[in-house]
């Protein structure tokens, strides 16, 4: 068993524009062990998102390797979606909650297509990431009757339900206010230490930036860290 949650080795990935070859990343490794909150920052088209989708096995690499867990994701594609399902959480920019289904179902619906089918078990894990998130007094409201803050939260609820290796945000706080954004962060800081999970967030908001352990800034093609807070 490897001790690290996610492995990006020499990740290269290049788009090709007409005749043009447009190399977003230029042999990029990162290496995000359980437990750590990572941060990626950079300028706007310099290739986060392409790496955020390359390492949550929604985007092939050009070159390079991706380990989630102790999983290589091969050339077989029908793997990838195992390794989506059981392997990775994502939080994206909104929330995507689904209107017509209630708060608790939100969640016991990830625990219906989910490899584990003890129900009980599931409902109890899902309260207690209600509880962590200042939501159990919400499991029966429809996302229509929560605030913008209140549907991210129950979207990081609902990412890891699964209990991913990884969890991927991609700017989970861009449509929320600054003391909201910082709130929702802060949960998603909370849950990742008490579970040991692995997190990377893509981000353009440098005031939640003293929330993570580890920045890495994306720039030309290439992955630097930044700054470490631990
Ligand atoms: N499917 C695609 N085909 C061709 N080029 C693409 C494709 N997707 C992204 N690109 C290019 O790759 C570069 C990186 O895009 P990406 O979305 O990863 O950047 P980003 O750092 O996430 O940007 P932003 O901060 O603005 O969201 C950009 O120049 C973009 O135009």
């Amino acid at each position: 068993m490897t001790s690290y949650a996610l492995q990006l080795n020499n990740i290269s990935k290049v788009y090709q524009d007409g005749d043009n070859e447009n190399t977003v990343l230029d042999k990029v490794s990162l290496k995000v062990k359980p437990g750590e909150f990572v941060a990626i920052v950079g300028p706007s088209g310099s290739g986060k998102s392409t790496m955020l989708s390359i390492a949550g096995a929604l985007l092939s690499s050009t070159e390079g390797e991706v380990i989630i867990g102790d999983t290589s994701l091969d050339n077989n594609k029908k793997n990838w979606i195992r390794v989506r399902k059981e392997k990775i959480g994502f939080i994206f920019q909104s929330h995507q909650l689904i209107p017509y289904l209630n708060i608790g179902d939100q969640l016991n619906l990830i625990a219906k297509i989910s490899k584990n089918k003890d129900k009980k078990e599931f409902e109890a894990y899902a309260d207690e990431l209600l509880n962590d998130l200042g939501l159990l007094d919400s499991k029966t409201k429809y996302p229509n009757k929560l605030s913008g803050g209140e549907k991210q939260r129950v979207a990081i609820a609902r990412a890891f339900m699964n209990k991913p290796d990884v969890i991927l945000a991609d700017e989970p706080t861009a449509s929320l206010d600054g003391p909201r954004g910082r709130q929702v962060v802060e949960m998603i800081r909370k849950v990742v230490k008490k579970q040991n999970r692995a997190a990377i967030m893509v981000t353009h908001d440098e005031r939640i930036l003293d929330l993570v352990d580890v920045i890495y800034r994306i720039e030309n093609g290439k992955i630097h860290d930044v700054k470490s807070n631990m």
